[in-house]
């Protein structure tokens, strides 16, 4: 298991010059990841949430600030799951695991082995010569997270990847992941639009306000570990997801508002 890390951004604001107007996305952010911790961000669309995750896992620029990202030589540090479109078309289930292996410079037996067994740990041991379209969209995203679990990487940004789901897969995915990741403890920040999710996975959530985006507030999650699905049952979490909604709402009426 790579040892858990510590991911940092400082006053971190960003924006893009691309169209004919800049937009600023974010705004003074800052957030310490603390290692093997999972943490949550919600907040209206747009508010700048992916720009946020893909400035502290390396691959945005910043427009000012700083973050602090572990750098552990050859090996790649984090590992990434998007919502959809994360498994190569044309490899087959094993070689879209390994790939990431390949990445942090392991040796080709070492690879499936390690491929292998991450395959055999979100339940496709029997698809693994099987390619990406032969398979449904919760069984592609099982594949996405366990490539980013088999490299090895001690962080893992994930954005939306249960997003694009069915709700009963997602809720069977939520299970899943809570699972693997109470056995590996990686240093994760996930977006997420479900608040539910949010408290059933997270150590911590993040809520974020409309653009340009900043952190509104920082809340932890007192359940204990290991949790089940029970807990959504349990008084304290509908009290804490009416809690964060109420925190959301009015941005989100706005947003949608077009305000
Ligand atoms: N490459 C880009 N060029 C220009 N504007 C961008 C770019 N990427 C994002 N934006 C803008 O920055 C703002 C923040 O986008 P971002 O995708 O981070 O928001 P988000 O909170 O993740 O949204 P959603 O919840 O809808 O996925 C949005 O207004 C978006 O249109």
């Amino acid at each position: 298991m790579a040892k858990a890390a510590t991911v940092e951004a400082r006053e971190v604001s960003k924006v893009f010059f691309s169209g004919s107007d800049p937009v600023w996305a974010l705004d003074g952010v800052s957030l310490t990841l603390d290692p093997g911790s999972f943490t949550c961000i919600v907040g209206p669309s747009g508010c700048g949430k992916s720009t946020l995750l893909r400035i502290m896992g390396g691959l945005e620029p910043l427009t000012s600030g700083e973050v602090r990202r572990p750098q552990s030589g050859q090996r790649v540090s984090e590992a990434f799951v998007f919502q959809e479109h994360g498994v190569f078309p044309w490899m087959t289930v094993l070689d879209n695991v390994a790939f990431g292996l390949r990445m942090n410079g392991a040796g080709a037996s070492a690879r499936t082995a390690t491929a292998r067994d991450w395959i055999s740990r979100v339940g496709l041991a029997a698809f693994e010569g099987h390619y990406p379209h032969q398979l449904s969209g919760g069984m592609r995203q099982r594949v996405a997270i366990a490539r980013a679990f088999a490299t090895g990487s001690a962080v893992l940004l994930m954005d939306e990847p249960l997003g694009a789901l069915d709700a009963q897969t997602r809720q069977l995915m939520q299970e899943e992941l809570l699972t693997l990741w109470e056995a590996e403890r990686k240093t994760v920040l996930m977006v997420t639009h479900d608040i539910e999710e949010a408290i059933l996975l997270g150590d911590r959530i993040i809520v974020m306000s409309t653009r340009p985006g900043r952190i509104t507030s920082d809340i932890a999650v007192p359940f204990p570990r290991p949790r089940t699905m029970g807990i959504e049952r349990d008084p304290a979490f509908v009290d804490l997801r009416h809690r964060i909604w109420g925190l959301l709402k009015d941005d989100v009426r706005a947003t949608e508002e077009g305000a």
